[in-house]
């Protein structure tokens, strides 16, 4: 039989990469959208129309507010309040309408700021958040309380994924609200085609970053959707804490990465260090043994990925100028 999966937020990073990995597999799966002006999640009324009209078997939430270290530390009423809000509204439809299974994607930004490391599910509210995206993380948060309350009060099977820092077709590459990787492309790229003798990256170069190719996410989130229910019920079992990290397993410091970015960009100039932007979290490499032992594993490395987001980038500047 083919499920019937609403991908809200198709039309983002993660969301494109959902629907593509979805759309791969057509014999199991019927990829239901609505774009955010056809859609608006925030309106609860609308929201319980469109699930009781469409009666989805499977959600992935994808649609969500979300941005870099500036946005999130310069926009917190937006990230806490539209968060919490398409939240409320798509678990209580969801559930409304008689959705069983269903993938939150969650982030590794919400796990304390200084985890041991790498960081384990079980870390989860052990410790004071970082406070550049406090906000953002305690919305997240109550998402993860909204799966695992749904799981024991209903014996539903929502499931929060913790996404490592993701990039990849579609991205959003604004020079300020973006996340670092399409922000130093879409820089550096600028200061090639300019010339110019430097470029600025924010902060001190030292924190360290796990950094996942999105397609990657969208594949993980089909092998989930394609569990047996005997396995996937293991997740979200009224006992257990709702969460999977689903990451690559290794991390690199934002200096190598703009070294990396601007080897695949061809960036001849300076990379300039500037510490009066603030560095955000140290570190937060996931511990993402709990997926392997599911039997999923990312397949593309920084470098492939890399590649494949700087041509990403290209195509969205031609299609700016047509
Ligand atoms: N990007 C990352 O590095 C990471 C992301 N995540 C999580 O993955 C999820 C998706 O992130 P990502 O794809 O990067 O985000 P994007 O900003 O790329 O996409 C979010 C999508 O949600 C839509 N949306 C926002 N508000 C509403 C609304 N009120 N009603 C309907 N649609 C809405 C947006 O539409 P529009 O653009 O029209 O507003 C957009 O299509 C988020 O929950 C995020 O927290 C987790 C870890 C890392
Ligand atoms: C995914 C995750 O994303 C956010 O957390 P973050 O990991 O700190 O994300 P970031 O990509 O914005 O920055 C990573 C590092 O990179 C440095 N950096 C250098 N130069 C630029 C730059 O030009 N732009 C940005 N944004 N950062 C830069 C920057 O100073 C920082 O040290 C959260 O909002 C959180 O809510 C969340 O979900």
């Amino acid at each position: 039989m083919r499920r019937k999966v609403f991908v809200a937020g198709h039309r983002g990073l993660v969301g494109t990469a959902t629907t593509r990995a979805l759309e791969c597999a057509s014999e199991n799966y019927v990829v239901l959208t609505r774009t955010h002006q056809q859609l608006d999640l925030e309106d609860r009324d609308a929201t319980f129309e469109f699930f009781q009209k469409e009666k989805p078997d499977f959600v992935v939430v994808c649609a969500a507010k979300v941005g870099g270290i500036l946005a999130n530390s310069q926009l917190p009423v937006d990230f806490l309040h539209q968060n919490l809000r398409i939240q409320l509204n798509v678990f209580d439809a969801a559930y409304g309408s008689g959705v069983k299974r269903m993938i939150f994607l969650g982030s590794s930004c919400i796990y304390p700021r200084d985890c041991p490391q790498p960081i384990k599910e079980e870390y989860l509210l052990t410790g004071p958040l970082e406070a550049t995206n406090r906000a953002y993380a305690l919305a997240k948060i109550a998402g993860v309380e909204s799966c695992r309350s749904f799981n024991k009060q209903y014996g539903t099977q929502y499931l929060s994924l913790m996404p490592t820092n993701m990039y990849g077709p579609g991205d959003n590459y604004h020079p300020e609200h973006s996340h670092v990787l399409p922000a130093l492309i879409r820089r550096l790229h600028a200061a090639k085609v300019a010339e110019q003798p430097s470029v600025e990256v924010w902060g001190s170069g030292t924190p360290r970053r796990e950094f996942m190719f999105s397609l990657d996410l969208g594949f993980a989130i089909r092998f989930l959707l394609g569990l047996s229910d005997n396995v996937f019920s293991t997740l979200t079992a009224a006992h257990v804490a709702p969460l999977l990290n689903v990451g690559v397993g290794e991390d690199i410091t934002i200096r190598e990465l703009a070294e990396m970015i601007r080897f695949t960009i061809g960036y001849e100039g300076e990379l300039l260090f500037d510490v009066s932007k603030p560095d955000g979290t140290p570190r937060k490499l996931l511990d993402v043994s709990r997926l392997h032992n599911l039997g999923w594993k990312a397949q593309t490395t920084l470098n492939v990925g890399l590649h494949a987001a700087y041509e990403d980038y290209l195509k969205t500047l031609d299609k700016e100028k047509k």
